[in-house]
């Protein structure tokens, strides 16, 4: 699969992905039912030497979409960073896949949030997350 593959199916490029989810992505979103999902299309920068999708390709994904996820419910004007990030690297991902990613808010307290995350192609799960987000600016 290709990028255009992503925008036929009606994924728009991601807002919110300068800097270094720029460099890891390019990220695309669409709105589907009440959350977003948000999918990366594996090229050939996102692998490792033995050809399968390097595990920090993985991890950033999964933090990008929690954090999208966080902001999608309590918007990106309150300033949150990871403070914790525990994933399962539950399968390989290979080059021409296409990963989705969806998350959510498990439970957000006055200065925390907690929040979870998955990762999956249409074969199978990749990784799933369970983080914390620190709220530092209001
Ligand atoms: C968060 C805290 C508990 C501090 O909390 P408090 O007890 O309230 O702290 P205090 O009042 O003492 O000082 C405030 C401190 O907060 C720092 N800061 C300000 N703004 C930001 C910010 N936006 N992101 C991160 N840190 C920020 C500021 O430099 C200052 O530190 P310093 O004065 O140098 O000491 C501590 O564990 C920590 O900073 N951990 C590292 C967290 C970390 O780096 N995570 C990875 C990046 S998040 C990410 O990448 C998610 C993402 C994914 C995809 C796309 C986009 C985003």
């Amino acid at each position: 699969m290709n990028n255009q593959y992503l925008i036929d199916a009606g994924f728009e490029v991601c807002q919110k992905q300068e800097g270094f989810s720029e460099l890891s992505g390019p990220f695309y979103e669409k709105k589907q039912g009440g959350y977003w999902l948000r999918a990366l299309v594996i090229e050939a920068k996102h692998l490792n030497p033995e050809g399968v999708v390097h595990g920090g390709v993985l991890l950033s994904m999964t933090d990008y979409i929690v954090y999208r996820a966080i902001g999608d419910e309590i918007t990106h004007d309150i300033q949150f960073a990871t403070i914790n990030l525990n994933t399962q690297f539950l399968a390989a991902a290979k080059l021409g896949d296409v990963i989705y990613g969806k998350g959510k808010i498990t439970r957000k307290t006055h200065s925390v949030i907690f929040a979870e995350g998955e990762l999956y192609t249409n074969e199978r799960p990749i990784m799933s997350g369970t983080g914390i987000w620190k709220i530092i600016g209001r």
